[in-house]
């Protein structure tokens, strides 16, 4: 389980996390939803020990991520798939992480064949498209068989078979019991993959509902979020009034 307790942190007079407290449970998908600037990414940066929140923790299998001794074997999480060694092949990225990590290297090939990406191994990171970068950034998360998983917008950059096959994944991780959050702003998808919500406004929690209580029949994920979120945003749009003058 991922558990937030009163999480807060401000970066200079911004309150980017505002006193969130939620679990994220084993066994369903979760989603984690919010308007841009809404505090997702400093939430998920916190749980995995990047950033030091101001006041609360966050809880990583009832422990702070810091004081796991195998933190890959914990958990998993694709933030930024570009953050690679561009030098690197895609077997060699793994091999390192995997050797400090005491992972046996057979996992190697066999995350590679999970995600797709056993005949590009051998090539360099930087020769990449954004959808192979992002199967290895999935790889790298589920390098150790980790029970908890975090996976800020998968779905970036991956073509139909690939957004199909990430879904199947993301249900598949969640009914071998493991703990899912995924982050997205594609909320058709996210429709068809979480079974549970978290939306999030301007740092606080707006709700923790499963999905089937949060979209009513014969409504829409969009229509239920937009609703809820519509006074948590700090900007506005115009409706388009065309570009010629
Ligand atoms: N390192 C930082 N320094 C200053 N402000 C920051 C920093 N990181 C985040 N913020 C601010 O904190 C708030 C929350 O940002 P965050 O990136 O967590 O939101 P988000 O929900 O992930 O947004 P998005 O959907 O656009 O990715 C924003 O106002 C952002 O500008």
């Amino acid at each position: 389980m991922i558990r937030c307790e009163h999480l807060t942190k401000r970066f200079g007079r911004t309150t980017a996390v505002d006193d969130l407290t939620f679990d994220v449970h084993p066994g369903r998908v979760t989603g984690f939803l919010g308007p841009n600037g809404a505090g997702k990414s400093t939430t998920i940066r916190a749980v995995l020990g990047l950033d030091t929140p101001d006041a609360g923790r966050a809880l990583v299998g009832g422990v702070a991520y810091r004081d796991l001794q195998q933190p890959l074997r914990h958990i998993g999480a694709l933030l930024d798939a570009g953050a690679v060694h561009r030098g690197h092949t895609a077997r060699a990225h793994l091999s390192a992480l995997a050797a400090a990590a005491h992972i046996r290297r057979d996992r190697i090939d066999q995350v590679l064949a999970l995600v797709g990406l056993t005949d590009v191994a051998t090539r360099r990171t930087g020769t990449l498209s954004l959808g192979m970068k992002q199967r290895l950034g999935i790889a790298t998360a589920l390098l150790g068989d980790p029970p908890l998983l975090i996976l800020d917008e998968p779905v970036n950059g991956l073509d139909p078979e690939g957004i199909r096959w990430i879904r199947t994944l993301m249900r598949t991780l969640a009914a071998e019991g493991r703990t899912v959050l995924v982050s997205s702003h594609l909320m058709s998808e996210m429709a068809l993959t979480a079974d549970h919500l978290l939306v999030i406004g301007r740092g606080r929690l707006l709700a923790d509902v499963a999905m089937a209580d949060f979209v009513p029949p014969g409504t829409s994920l969009e229509d239920a979020y937009l609703d809820l979120t519509a006074t948590a945003v700090d900007y506005r749009t115009q409706p388009s009034q065309g570009t010629r003058p």
